[in-house]
C-alpha cells in the first residue's frame, strides 16, 4: 500500500448510524469521519457503544439506520451497510481485531501471518491443486505471503518468536501479533478494538510504536477504541466521543480533552476517578487546579446547581451500570442543552467548579469549540429536568455536589434507586465474611455504586454470584434494573474465574487501575505496588 495516499480525505463517513437492541439504543443517530491516513480514535465510557459502532462497520451488525460510506484509495465506493462481512474484508479491505485476543493459538506465530494471506494465495493458485503444484503464480504469491509475514514480525517485534505457538506469547506480544495479522491482508482500515487491555506500560509504548509506524509508513488509517488515554492522546489525529450512544464531542486531542461535554461524561464516576481520568488525559494543570480556588471570571453564577437534577438520574446509573438509555441521563447532553457550549459560556461546568472549583480551569480550557445544535434541550423538557429542580451547593464542597445531586429528583426520571429492592436473591448474607468483602468491580459490568447495591442486598464475595441460579440472575438485574446484562457479560463466568483466585483481562485492568468505573484508581494500584516493594 502507497504510504504517499492522498491524505485527509475522507475514508469513513458514518451517516445516522442507529442500532437498537430490542428497547436499548445502543447507538443513536450517530454520525462522524474517519480520514485517510489518520489515526480516529472513539471513546467513552463502558456501555457507550463503542463497540457497537465497529460491529455495524466490520458488517457483524445490520445497523438499524444510517449508513457506512466507504472510499477506497481508487475512489472506489462501497456501502459498507449493505455488505456482508466477509465481503468487507475482501473488498472494502477492512480488518479488524477484537476485544478478546483471537489468534490460532496452537499454530505459530508466523503459521498464524500466513494463513491470514489464504485468499491471496488460493486467488493465486487457481483454486485448483494444479495450480498449486504447478503454477509460477501460485509460487510467486506464496513467496510473498512469506516475505510479508516475515515484514510484519519485524515489526511487530516478534521475529525470535516466529516458530513458537501463539498462545505461548506474552499477553503484549500476542495483542501485536494480532494486528501484524491484520496487516498482513493489507487493510485500508485497521480497527482495533481496545488493543491496549490488559498490557503493562512497556508494552503500551511498544504498541504505540507499532500504531504510528503502521500510519507513517504504510497509508492504512486506523480506528482505534481505546480506554487507555495515555495510547488515545499521544497517537490519535482525530478523537470521537460517545456516551450512552451519542456523540458528545469530536475533533482533535486537545479540543476533546478540554471540551465540558467530555468531562462532564466522565463525571459520572467519583471525584477521585474523576481526577484519575483528568490525569489520564494527561492535563496535570487540571489536576493541581482541583486544590485551588473558585475562578470567578469563569465560576458559578448565583443561581444553583446546573447539575443538580440531571445528576440525580444519573448518580445511580455509574458508566457500565446503565442499562436503558435514559433520556437526560447524559451530563454531556445536559451541559449541551443549557447552551454552555453553544454560547461559549460554560455555566454548567462552571456550576461543577462551583463545587468542585478546580474545574473551572478545564472550562477556560475548552476553548472555542464549535457551536452545537442542541437536541438535548427537548430531551430535557421530556425530563422535566429544569434548572428549578438544582438544590444549593455549598460552595467547593463535595458532599454538597452529592447531596444536590441526590435531593434534586427530576420527574419522570428513571433512575436505578427507584428500582425495587427484591428478597430474590437466594444467597445473600448478613455482613461479609471475615469483615472483608471482595472488590466486585473486578467483575465487568458492575461499578463502585452498583457493588455498594449488592453489598446492600447481601452480596459481598465472588463466591455467591458464581453459584447464582437463573432466578438470582432474575432477581438481581430486577434489584438493580439490567435488562439481561448479568447473562449478557457472564458474571457469573467472571465471578467462578475470580473466586478460584484467576484474574481476567477486565480484572487485571481493574487491579492496574486503569478502569473509572472501579473504586481501584491508578493512584491506590500504584501506591499498592509501591507499598508491595
Ligand atoms: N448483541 C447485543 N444485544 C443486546 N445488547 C447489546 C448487544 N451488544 C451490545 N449491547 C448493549 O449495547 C450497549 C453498548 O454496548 P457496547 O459493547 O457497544 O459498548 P462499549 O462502548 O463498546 O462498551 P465497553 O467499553 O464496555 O466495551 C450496552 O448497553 C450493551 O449492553
Amino acid at each position: 500500500m502507497d504510504a504517499s495516499a492522498p491524505m485527509n480525505k475522507t475514508l469513513l463517513q458514518v451517516e445516522h448510524l442507529s442500532m437498537k437492541f430490542g428497547g436499548l439504543v445502543a447507538i443513536g443517530d450517530l454520525s462522524f469521519e474517519a480520514r485517510r491516513g489518520e489515526i480516529t480514535a472513539l471513546i467513552g465510557p463502558n456501555g457507550a457503544g463503542k463497540t457497537t459502532v465497529f460491529n455495524c462497520i466490520t458488517g457483524f451488525y445490520k445497523p438499524t439506520e444510517g449508513m457506512i460510506r466507504f472510499t477506497d484509495q481508487s475512489g472506489g465506493e462501497f456501502l459498507l451497510e449493505r455488505m456482508p462481512d466477509f465481503q468487507i474484508t475482501a473488498k472494502a479491505k477492512v480488518a479488524r481485531t477484537f476485544q478478546n485476543i483471537r489468534l490460532f493459538s496452537g499454530m505459530t506465530v508466523l503459521e498464524n501471518l500466513l494463513v491470514a494471506q489464504h485468499n491471496k494465495l488460493m486467488k493465486a493458485s487457481g483454486y485448483t491443486i494444479v495450480g498449486m503444484l504447478g503454477l509460477g503464480s501460485y509460487r510467486r504469491a506464496s513467496s510473498e505471503s512469506v516475505e510479508l509475514a516475515k515484514h510484519w514480525l519485524e515489526k511487530a517485534d516478534l521475529m525470535d518468536r516466529a516458530d513458537d505457538p501463539a498462545g505461548d506469547l506474552p499477553y503484549g506480544a500476542q495483542r501485536r501479533l494480532e494486528i501484524a495479522r491484520a496487516m498482513c491482508t493489507g487493510p485500508e482500515l485497521l480497527c482495533l478494538d481496545e488493543p491496549a487491555a490488559g498490557l503493562n506500560p512497556k508494552e503500551s509504548l511498544a504498541l504505540n510504536d507499532l500504531l504510528m509506524d503502521i500510519k507513517n509508513s504504510t497509508g492504512t488509517s486506523i480506528l482505534l477504541i481505546e480506554h487507555d488515554m495515555s495510547v488515545v492522546m499521544q497517537i490519535s489525529d482525530h478523537i470521537v466521543v460517545l456516551e450512552y450512544g451519542r456523540k458528545i464531542s469530536d475533533g482533535d486531542p486537545a479540543f476533546v480533552r478540554s471540551d465540558p461535554r467530555v468531562i462532564a461524561a466522565y463525571l459520572g464516576v467519583d471525584d477521585e476517578e474523576v481526577e484519575t481520568v483528568l490525569t489520564d488525559v494527561g492535563d496535570e494543570n487540571i489536576i493541581e487546579q482541583l486544590e485551588a480556588h473558585p475562578d470567578t471570571a469563569h465560576g458559578p453564577n448565583t443561581s444553583a446547581s446546573m447539575m443538580a437534577g440531571p445528576i440525580s438520574e444519573t448518580i445511580d446509573h455509574v458508566e457500565g451500570e446503565r442499562v436503558t438509555v435514559s433520556k437526560g441521563a447524559s451530563k454531556a447532553a445536559l451541559v449541551e442543552a443549557r447552551g454552555d457550549v453553544a454560547s461559549g459560556v460554560p455555566s454548567a461546568l462552571a456550576a461543577i467548579a462551583k463545587a468542585k472549583p478546580a474545574r473551572s480551569k478545564a472550562i477556560k480550557g475548552k476553548g472555542d469549540g464549535p457551536a452545537k445544535a442542541k437536541p438535548a434541550q427537548k430531551e430535557l423538557a421530556e425530563v422535566g429536568a429544569t434548572s428549578s429542580a438544582a438544590a444549593p451547593a455549598k460552595t467547593g464542597s463535595k458532599a454538597a455536589t452529592a447531596s444536590a445531586a441526590k435531593t434534586a429528583k427530576a420527574p419522570g426520571a428513571k433512575t436505578a434507586a427507584a428500582a425495587k429492592p427484591t428478597a430474590g436473591i437466594s444467597n445473600r448474607l448478613s455482613a461479609p465474611r471475615g469483615g472483608k468483602a471482595d472488590n466486585l468491580t473486578r467483575i465487568k459490568g458492575i461499578g463502585s455504586v452498583n457493588e455498594k447495591k449488592l453489598n446492600d442486598h447481601g452480596i459481598y464475595h465472588f463466591d455467591q454470584i458464581a453459584t447464582w441460579k437463573k432466578a438470582d440472575v432474575v432477581a438481581a438485574e430486577a434489584y438493580l434494573a439490567f435488562d439481561g446484562r448479568i447473562a449478557r457479560e457472564d458474571w457469573i463466568g467472571q465471578a467462578k474465574l475470580l473466586a478460584k483466585g484467576k484474574d481476567t483481562e477486565f480484572s487485571r485492568r481493574v487491579d492496574a487501575g486503569d478502569v473509572p468505573t472501579s473504586h481501584v484508581s491508578a493512584k491506590s494500584a500504584a501506591a499498592k505496588r509501591g507499598g508491595r516493594k
